[in-house]
C-alpha cells in the first residue's frame, strides 16, 4: 500500500447509470501510468473524481496521506494535482502567454490581482510572473508562439499549451486526458519525447487517457484498462497487449483496435 496516491474503491453513478464502478488504483512516485479503454469506458469521469470536478456516490482519493475524496478543484489543485482536458480549455481571445500567467492565480498573492485589474503595487511579481510563464512555454516549444492569439494555434499546440498552464500550477501529479488527440504521428511522437522531458525536470508522477495505442505502449510503465466502469485489467504494456479480456474489449470497438 503506498501513500502517494491512492484510488479506493471509486463509484461514480449518474442516476441510474453507474459510469465507474469499484475503481481501485496505486501510482508511486515517479511512475508514468496509463489508463485505457473504449469510448465512454468511464476514463473521463475517473479523471473528474480525482481533480474535484465531480463527487464520487462511494470510495475514497488518497493523495500523501490525506483523504482528499470531495474537496474543491481549487483545493485539489493547490495541493499539487493538475489535469488537461480531452476539450482543449483555454481563453482563445487572450495570448499563449496571458493563457499560462492566468494559471498561477492559485499560488499568488493578491498583488498579482492588483496588477491583472490594473491596480498598483504590481511590477515585481508581474514580472517574475511572466519570465516563469514564458519559461513553461519554451519548455513545450510554444516559445516562439507566446504573443499569438491561443485561438490562432493549430490544434497540437494548443495541446501542448494546455500542459504548460497545467505545469504552471506546480503539480507533483499531472492528469492528462488525451494529450495526443487530433496530433499526428510526428507531433505524437514529438510529444512522447516532452512528456518525459518534463517528468524528468518537474519530478512528475503521470496519470494518463489515451486512445492512441501506440503512443500508451510506448510510453507508460504500467496500464490500467477501463471497460463500461469496470477495470478489466492492470499491467505493463506487453502484460496488456496480451489479455484475453483486454483484446475481446477492443475487438467489440474496432475504431480503437
Ligand atoms: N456528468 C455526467 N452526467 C451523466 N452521464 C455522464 C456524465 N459524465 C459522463 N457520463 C457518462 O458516463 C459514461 C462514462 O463517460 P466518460 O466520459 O468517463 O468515458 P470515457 O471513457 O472518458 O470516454 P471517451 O473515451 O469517449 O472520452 C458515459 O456513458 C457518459 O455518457
Amino acid at each position: 500500500m503506498n501513500d502517494f496516491f491512492r484510488l479506493e474503491s471509486l463509484v461514480m453513478q449518474f442516476g441510474g447509470l453507474t459510469a465507474v464502478k469499484d475503481f481501485s488504483l496505486s501510482i508511486e512516485p515517479g511512475e508514468l501510468v496509463g489508463l485505457i479503454g473504449p469510448n465512454g469506458a468511464g476514463k473521463t469521469t475517473v479523471f473528474n473524481m480525482i481533480t474535484g470536478f465531480l463527487t464520487p456516490t462511494s470510495g475514497r482519493v488518497l493523495w500523501q496521506g490525506e483523504d482528499i475524496t470531495g474537496l474543491s478543484v481549487h483545493q485539489i489543485t493547490a495541493r499539487g494535482i493538475a489535469r488537461t482536458f480531452q476539450n482543449i480549455r483555454l481563453f482563445s481571445d487572450m495570448t499563449v502567454l496571458e493563457n499560462v500567467m492566468v494559471s498561477f492565480h492559485h499560488k499568488v498573492r493578491s498583488r498579482f490581482w492588483k496588477a491583472m485589474l490594473g491596480l498598483p503595487s504590481h511590477g515585481k511579481e508581474e514580472r517574475r510572473i511572466r519570465q516563469e510563464s514564458y519559461r513553461f512555454l519554451q519548455e513545450l516549444n510554444l516559445g516562439h508562439l507566446a504573443d499569438e492569439k491561443a485561438g490562432n494555434l493549430a490544434y497540437g499546440q494548443q495541446r501542448r499549451l494546455e500542459i504548460a498552464r497545467a505545469l504552471a500550477t506546480y503539480p507533483k501529479l499531472l492528469l492528462l486526458d488525451e494529450p495526443a488527440a487530433g496530433m499526428n504521428p510526428q507531433e505524437t511522437m514529438e510529444l512522447a519525447d516532452l512528456v518525459l522531458e518534463i517528468r524528468q525536470k518537474h519530478a512528475l508522477t503521470i496519470f494518463l487517457i489515451e486512445h492512441d495505442m501506440k503512443f500508451v505502449m510506448g510510453l507508460c510503465e504500467r496500464i490500467k484498462v477501463l471497460d463500461y466502469g469496470i477495470s478489466i485489467a492492470e499491467g505493463t504494456p506487453e502484460e496488456i497487449q496480451s489479455n484475453p479480456d483486454v483484446i475481446k474489449a477492443y475487438l467489440g470497438e474496432p475504431k480503437h483496435a
